[in-house]
């Protein structure tokens, strides 16, 4: 196996006297997807904060790329390569699809810079964003205000700017929430070709089950706060844990 592009060691976080994430270690490794999975009030989206540094870890520690960045606010880790689809935070509502867009690009391309590299010039920009709209349908929507979109076109919007952020890990927060049945199938299959080009390190919370079942290659479960269960999808499904686990909350299995 490769090294793993991100890790956590113990991570803990406390709320008063309740633990929402419990020692939680894991590694997440380039070419996987790894969805998270677990009953509502699990601990999910509180480790996905403590990931993308949304939240300060009580203890434990994150690492990316072997470096310690525990301490680290979210934006530096953004500027490091952890990219989080914000469930609609992180988009600018006055200004355009493509806008929006264009301001992921430009921000990539300040990242990426060093000495020897030049500017992209404004065409440039334009090009690299009108490639993302395409990739996620939304190119006969570049001109429109953002806050004039629906919900499903500004969810496929945010994976546009993630796409064109161009992080090493990528971080979806039930991508589907709340979208359309014909929207649903645009937002999967990026995500499925993300998941193809087998170079980035793909994270998912779901609820839906066959989401789960046709992106995962792999399923880290938390219940109360704790990892209970963390394996390849046929495993981790039929474990005893998982069954105990999702008692009381079977339409999510
Ligand atoms: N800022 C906070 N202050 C206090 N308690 C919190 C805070 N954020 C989360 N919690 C608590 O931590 C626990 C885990 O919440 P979290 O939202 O991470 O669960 P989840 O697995 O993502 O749930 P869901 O599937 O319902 O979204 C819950 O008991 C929640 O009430």
């Amino acid at each position: 196996m490769t090294t793993p592009s991100l890790s956590t060691r113990d991570l803990t976080i406390r709320f008063g006297g309740h633990v929402a994430v419990n020692q939680v270690s894991a590694d997440f490794y380039p070419g996987t997807l790894t969805v998270i999975v677990g009953p509502n009030g699990a601990g999910k989206t509180t480790y996905f904060n403590l990931m993308s540094g949304q939240l300060p870890a009580t203890s434990g520690s994150v690492h990316l790329d072997g470096v310690d960045i525990t301490r680290y606010g979210a934006a530096k880790r953004t500027a490091l390569g952890i990219g989080r689809a914000f469930q609609l935070t992180n988009l600018f509502p006055n200004l355009s699809v493509m806008e929006n867009v264009r301001l992921a690009v430009q921000s990539r391309a300040r990242i990426g810079m060093n000495m020897w590299s030049v500017w992209f010039s404004h065409s440039e920009l334009i090009g690299r964003a009108e490639h993302y709209l395409e990739r996620v349908a939304l190119s006969d929507r570049r001109d429109t205000r953002v806050a004039a979109l629906s919900h499903g076109d500004k969810r496929k919007l945010e994976v546009a700017i993630l796409l064109a952020l161009e992080p090493e890990v990528m971080m979806f927060d039930e991508p589907t929430a709340g979208m359309s049945v014909d929207e649903v199938p645009v937002v999967l299959d990026l995500i499925h070709q993300v998941k193809s080009e087998r170079s980035k390190t793909v994270l998912l919370v779901e609820h839906k089950m066959d989401v789960v079942r046709s992106l995962a290659d792999r399923i880290i479960v938390l219940h109360n706060g704790t990892l209970v269960a963390d394996g390849n999808p046929a495993e981790v499904m039929s474990s005893a844990i998982v069954q105990e686990a999702y008692l009381g909350a079977p339409e999510h299995v």
